[in-house]
Protein backbone atom coordinates (compact mmCIF):
# COMPACT_ATOMS: atom_id res chain seq x y z
CA UNK A 1 0.00 0.00 0.00
CA UNK A 2 2.95 2.76 0.72
CA UNK A 3 5.09 1.35 -1.95
CA UNK A 4 8.38 2.95 -2.75
CA UNK A 5 8.65 6.50 -1.69
CA UNK A 6 9.10 8.40 -4.67
CA UNK A 7 12.99 9.95 -5.82
CA UNK A 8 12.85 13.62 -6.36
CA UNK A 9 14.62 14.92 -9.14
CA UNK A 10 15.98 18.69 -8.59
CA UNK A 11 14.90 20.93 -11.64
CA UNK A 12 14.94 24.32 -12.90
CA UNK A 13 11.83 25.51 -14.29
CA UNK A 14 13.01 27.08 -18.02
CA UNK A 15 11.30 24.89 -20.58
CA UNK A 16 14.72 23.18 -21.32
CA UNK A 17 15.27 22.02 -18.14
CA UNK A 18 11.87 21.29 -17.79
CA UNK A 19 11.93 18.84 -21.13
CA UNK A 20 15.13 17.56 -20.19
CA UNK A 21 14.58 16.34 -16.32
CA UNK A 22 11.11 14.69 -17.43
CA UNK A 23 13.23 12.79 -19.96
CA UNK A 24 15.54 11.76 -17.50
CA UNK A 25 12.77 10.84 -14.67
CA UNK A 26 11.11 8.73 -17.50
CA UNK A 27 14.15 6.92 -17.82
CA UNK A 28 14.82 6.22 -14.65
CA UNK A 29 11.34 5.28 -13.84
CA UNK A 30 11.49 2.20 -16.07
CA UNK A 31 14.96 1.35 -15.44
CA UNK A 32 14.40 1.41 -11.55
CA UNK A 33 10.81 0.86 -11.38
CA UNK A 34 10.42 3.28 -9.17
CA UNK A 35 8.41 6.73 -9.55
CA UNK A 36 9.88 9.88 -9.65
CA UNK A 37 8.83 13.46 -9.30
CA UNK A 38 10.29 16.81 -10.21
CA UNK A 39 11.15 19.28 -7.72
CA UNK A 40 11.05 22.79 -8.40
CA UNK A 41 14.98 24.24 -7.24
CA UNK A 42 14.72 28.29 -7.45
CA UNK A 43 18.17 29.25 -8.33
CA UNK A 44 19.64 32.75 -7.38
CA UNK A 45 20.01 32.81 -11.46
CA UNK A 46 16.67 32.74 -11.87
CA UNK A 47 15.85 35.83 -9.63
CA UNK A 48 18.33 37.78 -11.61
CA UNK A 49 16.61 36.80 -14.87
CA UNK A 50 18.54 38.64 -17.62
CA UNK A 51 21.70 40.57 -15.62
CA UNK A 52 22.74 36.87 -14.65
CA UNK A 53 24.63 35.31 -17.67
CA UNK A 54 26.70 38.48 -17.44
CA UNK A 55 27.17 38.01 -13.89
CA UNK A 56 27.66 34.60 -12.39
CA UNK A 57 27.24 32.91 -15.80
CA UNK A 58 25.93 28.79 -15.97
CA UNK A 59 27.87 28.03 -12.50
CA UNK A 60 25.30 29.68 -10.77
CA UNK A 61 22.51 26.85 -11.62
CA UNK A 62 24.46 24.65 -11.06
CA UNK A 63 25.49 25.22 -7.76
CA UNK A 64 22.57 26.02 -6.82
CA UNK A 65 20.80 22.36 -7.84
CA UNK A 66 24.10 20.76 -6.29
CA UNK A 67 23.57 22.57 -3.03
CA UNK A 68 19.63 20.94 -3.18
CA UNK A 69 21.36 17.56 -3.66
CA UNK A 70 23.79 18.07 -1.08
CA UNK A 71 20.75 19.17 1.31
CA UNK A 72 18.49 16.52 0.87
CA UNK A 73 15.64 18.19 -0.87
CA UNK A 74 16.46 16.11 -3.99
CA UNK A 75 17.85 12.84 -4.83
CA UNK A 76 18.91 13.24 -8.67
CA UNK A 77 19.66 16.53 -10.52
CA UNK A 78 19.76 16.44 -14.57
CA UNK A 79 22.61 19.09 -15.77
CA UNK A 80 23.31 19.86 -19.42
CA UNK A 81 27.11 18.70 -19.36
CA UNK A 82 28.30 21.31 -21.23
CA UNK A 83 27.24 23.90 -18.55
CA UNK A 84 28.64 21.84 -15.76
CA UNK A 85 32.02 23.03 -14.62
CA UNK A 86 34.91 20.25 -14.71
CA UNK A 87 35.86 20.43 -11.35
CA UNK A 88 34.56 17.80 -9.13
CA UNK A 89 31.51 18.10 -6.36
CA UNK A 90 32.80 17.02 -3.11
CA UNK A 91 30.15 14.23 -2.10
CA UNK A 92 28.21 13.87 -5.36
CA UNK A 93 28.66 11.62 -8.44
CA UNK A 94 27.81 11.88 -12.32
CA UNK A 95 26.11 8.25 -11.95
CA UNK A 96 24.84 8.11 -15.32
CA UNK A 97 25.90 10.20 -18.60
CA UNK A 98 22.76 8.74 -21.05
CA UNK A 99 23.19 8.43 -25.26
CA UNK A 100 24.19 11.59 -26.49
CA UNK A 101 21.87 13.52 -28.40
CA UNK A 102 23.21 15.42 -31.71
CA UNK A 103 25.99 17.66 -30.78
CA UNK A 104 25.98 19.91 -33.71
CA UNK A 105 25.05 23.45 -33.15
CA UNK A 106 22.19 24.71 -35.55
CA UNK A 107 21.66 27.71 -37.62
CA UNK A 108 18.24 29.05 -37.52
CA UNK A 109 17.53 31.46 -40.12
CA UNK A 110 14.85 32.95 -41.32
CA UNK A 111 13.33 31.74 -44.93
CA UNK A 112 15.47 29.13 -44.15
CA UNK A 113 18.33 29.95 -45.54
CA UNK A 114 21.95 28.38 -44.94
CA UNK A 115 24.86 29.84 -43.17
CA UNK A 116 26.41 30.24 -47.14
CA UNK A 117 22.90 31.76 -48.23
CA UNK A 118 23.04 34.46 -46.08
CA UNK A 119 23.05 37.80 -47.18
CA UNK A 120 26.52 40.18 -46.96
CA UNK A 121 26.92 41.42 -43.93
CA UNK A 122 23.66 39.33 -42.16
CA UNK A 123 22.81 39.52 -38.45
CA UNK A 124 23.54 36.53 -36.49
CA UNK A 125 22.92 36.09 -32.90
CA UNK A 126 24.68 34.22 -30.61
CA UNK A 127 26.40 34.81 -27.05
CA UNK A 128 28.70 32.21 -27.39
CA UNK A 129 32.54 33.18 -28.07
CA UNK A 130 33.19 29.92 -29.26
CA UNK A 131 30.20 29.93 -31.51
CA UNK A 132 30.45 33.52 -32.67
CA UNK A 133 34.86 33.22 -33.64
CA UNK A 134 33.86 30.21 -35.65
CA UNK A 135 30.99 32.13 -37.84
CA UNK A 136 33.44 35.11 -38.46
CA UNK A 137 36.32 32.68 -39.53
CA UNK A 138 33.76 31.15 -42.08
CA UNK A 139 31.90 34.10 -42.92
CA UNK A 140 34.07 37.38 -42.01
CA UNK A 141 31.59 39.64 -43.86
CA UNK A 142 28.95 38.71 -40.48
CA UNK A 143 27.23 40.75 -37.74
CA UNK A 144 28.09 38.81 -35.10
CA UNK A 145 25.31 40.12 -32.67
CA UNK A 146 25.55 39.05 -28.62
CA UNK A 147 22.50 37.53 -27.48
CA UNK A 148 21.26 36.59 -24.19
CA UNK A 149 17.90 34.78 -22.77
CA UNK A 150 16.19 31.39 -22.85
CA UNK A 151 15.69 29.61 -26.21
CA UNK A 152 12.46 30.61 -27.12
CA UNK A 153 13.52 34.14 -26.36
CA UNK A 154 16.50 33.64 -28.46
CA UNK A 155 14.10 32.16 -31.60
CA UNK A 156 12.08 35.03 -31.22
CA UNK A 157 15.08 37.30 -32.54
CA UNK A 158 14.37 35.48 -36.49
CA UNK A 159 11.49 36.84 -38.02
CA UNK A 160 8.93 33.75 -38.60
CA UNK A 161 10.61 31.95 -36.12
CA UNK A 162 9.29 32.82 -32.51
CA UNK A 163 7.09 30.00 -30.65
CA UNK A 164 3.20 29.90 -31.85
CA UNK A 165 2.62 30.97 -28.44
CA UNK A 166 5.30 34.31 -28.77
CA UNK A 167 5.75 33.50 -25.01
CA UNK A 168 9.24 33.72 -23.60
CA UNK A 169 10.13 34.24 -20.09
CA UNK A 170 9.49 37.69 -18.51
CA UNK A 171 12.65 39.10 -18.63
CA UNK A 172 13.28 42.80 -16.72
CA UNK A 173 13.98 44.48 -20.16
CA UNK A 174 12.25 43.34 -22.78
CA UNK A 175 14.77 42.00 -25.61
CA UNK A 176 13.82 42.75 -28.94
CA UNK A 177 12.12 40.38 -31.81
CA UNK A 178 12.62 39.86 -35.63
CA UNK A 179 15.70 41.97 -35.68
CA UNK A 180 18.28 39.35 -36.67
CA UNK A 181 19.18 37.13 -40.17
CA UNK A 182 19.93 34.05 -37.85
CA UNK A 183 20.43 32.63 -34.70
CA UNK A 184 22.44 29.33 -33.41
CA UNK A 185 21.72 27.29 -31.41
CA UNK A 186 22.40 23.78 -30.00
CA UNK A 187 20.87 21.37 -31.71
CA UNK A 188 20.01 18.95 -29.11
CA UNK A 189 18.23 21.72 -26.90
CA UNK A 190 16.09 22.36 -29.97
CA UNK A 191 15.03 18.27 -30.17
CA UNK A 192 14.64 18.70 -26.57
CA UNK A 193 11.86 21.76 -27.03
CA UNK A 194 10.23 20.16 -29.82
CA UNK A 195 11.46 22.43 -31.97
CA UNK A 196 14.09 20.91 -34.41
CA UNK A 197 11.84 21.66 -37.52
CA UNK A 198 13.49 26.08 -36.89
CA UNK A 199 17.00 24.34 -37.81
CA UNK A 200 17.79 25.76 -40.90
CA UNK A 201 21.39 24.26 -41.59
CA UNK A 202 23.16 21.54 -39.07
CA UNK A 203 26.61 23.01 -38.63
CA UNK A 204 29.66 20.54 -40.05
CA UNK A 205 31.78 19.99 -37.02
CA UNK A 206 34.59 20.50 -38.96
CA UNK A 207 33.92 24.03 -39.63
CA UNK A 208 31.58 24.76 -36.34
CA UNK A 209 33.49 22.61 -33.77
CA UNK A 210 31.01 22.18 -30.49
CA UNK A 211 30.81 23.11 -27.30
CA UNK A 212 32.45 19.96 -25.12
CA UNK A 213 30.08 18.29 -24.11
CA UNK A 214 27.58 19.57 -25.91
CA UNK A 215 24.03 17.29 -26.60
CA UNK A 216 24.66 14.90 -23.54
CA UNK A 217 23.45 14.95 -20.12
CA UNK A 218 24.76 14.56 -16.72
CA UNK A 219 22.61 12.79 -14.04
CA UNK A 220 23.82 13.23 -10.83
CA UNK A 221 22.99 12.52 -7.06
CA UNK A 222 24.90 11.96 -3.85
CA UNK A 223 27.90 9.46 -4.14
CA UNK A 224 26.70 8.11 -0.90
CA UNK A 225 23.61 7.00 -2.35
CA UNK A 226 25.25 3.60 -3.61
CA UNK A 227 21.86 1.40 -4.00
CA UNK A 228 20.96 4.70 -6.78
CA UNK A 229 24.16 5.07 -7.82
CA UNK A 230 24.23 1.05 -8.70
CA UNK A 231 20.61 1.81 -10.55
CA UNK A 232 21.36 4.77 -12.25
CA UNK A 233 24.36 3.04 -13.99
CA UNK A 234 21.78 1.15 -16.24
CA UNK A 235 21.31 4.48 -17.93
CA UNK A 236 24.79 5.18 -18.60
CA UNK A 237 26.25 4.94 -22.51
CA UNK A 238 29.63 4.00 -22.42
CA UNK A 239 30.48 5.47 -25.96
CA UNK A 240 29.00 8.83 -24.78
CA UNK A 241 31.01 9.05 -21.50
CA UNK A 242 33.95 8.44 -23.14
CA UNK A 243 33.74 10.68 -25.76
CA UNK A 244 32.64 13.41 -23.15
CA UNK A 245 35.32 12.34 -20.60
CA UNK A 246 37.82 12.82 -23.71
CA UNK A 247 36.23 16.59 -24.10
CA UNK A 248 36.07 17.26 -20.96
CA UNK A 249 39.63 16.64 -19.84
CA UNK A 250 41.29 18.17 -22.54
CA UNK A 251 38.93 21.75 -21.60
CA UNK A 252 40.11 21.27 -17.65
CA UNK A 253 43.75 20.77 -19.21
CA UNK A 254 43.28 24.31 -20.96
CA UNK A 255 42.30 25.88 -18.11
CA UNK A 256 39.78 27.08 -20.54
CA UNK A 257 36.73 28.45 -18.61
CA UNK A 258 33.08 27.93 -20.39
CA UNK A 259 33.66 31.27 -21.98
CA UNK A 260 37.13 30.41 -23.73
CA UNK A 261 36.60 29.94 -27.64
CA UNK A 262 37.46 26.05 -27.57
CA UNK A 263 35.46 23.23 -29.21
CA UNK A 264 36.35 20.11 -28.97
CA UNK A 265 34.05 16.21 -30.02
CA UNK A 266 35.18 13.00 -29.34
CA UNK A 267 33.72 10.18 -31.25
CA UNK A 268 34.23 6.57 -30.76
CA UNK A 269 34.35 4.94 -33.90
CA UNK A 270 32.43 1.14 -35.11
CA UNK A 271 36.43 -0.02 -34.75
CA UNK A 272 36.44 0.60 -31.21
CA UNK A 273 39.04 3.67 -31.56
CA UNK A 274 38.11 7.21 -29.48
CA UNK A 275 39.07 10.16 -31.85
CA UNK A 276 38.92 13.39 -30.24
CA UNK A 277 38.85 16.76 -32.91
CA UNK A 278 39.48 20.00 -30.76
CA UNK A 279 39.44 23.96 -31.93
CA UNK A 280 40.84 27.08 -30.34
CA UNK A 281 39.78 30.21 -31.86
CA UNK A 282 41.18 33.68 -32.03
CA UNK A 283 38.00 35.43 -30.64
CA UNK A 284 38.01 37.26 -33.71
CA UNK A 285 37.98 34.11 -35.66
CA UNK A 286 40.87 35.65 -37.72
CA UNK A 287 42.88 32.12 -36.56
CA UNK A 288 42.57 28.59 -35.40
CA UNK A 289 44.09 25.60 -34.02
CA UNK A 290 42.78 22.79 -34.84
CA UNK A 291 44.25 19.28 -33.41
CA UNK A 292 43.02 15.74 -33.66
CA UNK A 293 44.24 12.68 -31.65
CA UNK A 294 43.06 8.66 -30.97
CA UNK A 295 43.18 6.22 -29.14
CA UNK A 296 42.15 2.44 -29.55
CA UNK A 297 40.02 2.09 -26.25
CA UNK A 298 38.24 -1.41 -27.24
CA UNK A 299 39.15 -4.10 -24.86
CA UNK A 300 39.59 -1.75 -21.94
CA UNK A 301 36.66 -1.91 -20.30
CA UNK A 302 36.24 0.68 -18.02
CA UNK A 303 39.80 1.78 -18.45
CA UNK A 304 38.67 3.50 -20.99
CA UNK A 305 37.05 6.07 -19.26
CA UNK A 306 40.52 7.09 -17.95
CA UNK A 307 42.02 6.09 -20.96
CA UNK A 308 39.46 8.99 -22.72
CA UNK A 309 40.40 11.71 -20.04
CA UNK A 310 44.38 10.76 -20.70
CA UNK A 311 43.57 11.35 -24.50
CA UNK A 312 42.17 14.84 -23.57
CA UNK A 313 44.93 15.74 -21.65
CA UNK A 314 47.14 15.02 -24.13
CA UNK A 315 45.61 16.97 -26.90
CA UNK A 316 45.40 19.72 -24.67
CA UNK A 317 48.91 19.58 -24.24
CA UNK A 318 49.47 19.89 -28.16
CA UNK A 319 46.82 23.05 -28.88
CA UNK A 320 48.95 24.77 -25.69
CA UNK A 321 52.42 23.67 -27.12
CA UNK A 322 51.30 25.19 -30.30
CA UNK A 323 50.59 28.64 -29.02
CA UNK A 324 46.83 27.89 -28.06
CA UNK A 325 47.21 30.11 -24.73
CA UNK A 326 48.80 33.34 -27.83
CA UNK A 327 45.29 32.87 -29.06
CA UNK A 328 42.61 32.85 -27.25
CA UNK A 329 42.25 34.09 -23.74
CA UNK A 330 42.21 30.96 -21.39
CA UNK A 331 41.81 30.94 -17.67
CA UNK A 332 39.09 31.40 -15.66
CA UNK A 333 35.95 32.83 -17.21
CA UNK A 334 34.14 35.74 -16.21
CA UNK A 335 31.25 35.44 -19.02
CA UNK A 336 29.47 32.14 -19.98
CA UNK A 337 30.11 30.43 -23.21
CA UNK A 338 26.38 30.37 -24.29
CA UNK A 339 24.16 32.32 -22.53
CA UNK A 340 21.47 31.57 -20.21
CA UNK A 341 21.99 27.88 -19.03
CA UNK A 342 19.50 25.04 -19.59
N1 LIG B 1 24.40 27.18 -22.51
C1 LIG B 1 23.05 27.04 -22.90
C2 LIG B 1 22.68 25.62 -23.17
N2 LIG B 1 23.07 24.62 -22.36
C3 LIG B 1 22.61 23.44 -22.87
C4 LIG B 1 21.89 23.73 -24.01
C5 LIG B 1 21.20 22.71 -24.81
C6 LIG B 1 22.10 21.80 -25.57
C7 LIG B 1 22.91 20.83 -24.78
O1 LIG B 1 22.37 20.14 -23.88
O2 LIG B 1 24.09 20.73 -25.04
C8 LIG B 1 21.92 25.11 -24.20
C9 LIG B 1 21.28 25.90 -25.25
C10 LIG B 1 22.14 26.21 -26.45
O3 LIG B 1 23.38 26.25 -26.37
O4 LIG B 1 21.58 26.44 -27.53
Amino acid sequence: MTGTPPLRLGTRGSALALAQSQMVADAVERALGRPVELVRVRTEGDRLTGSLATLGGTGVFVAALREALADGRCDLAVHSLKDLPTADAPGLLVAAIPERADPRDALCARDGRTLGGLPDGARVGTGSPRRAAQLRALRPDLDVVDIRGNVDTRLARVPGLGSPGGQAAPERHAPPRGDLDAVVLAAAGLARLGRSGVASELLDPTAVMPAPGQGALAVECRAADTALVAGLAALDHLPSRLAVTAERALLAALEAGCAAPVGALGTLRPDGVLVLDAVVCRPDGGARLARTAALPVAGLGHDAVAAAAALGTRLAADLLAAGAADLAPLGPAPTPADGTPA
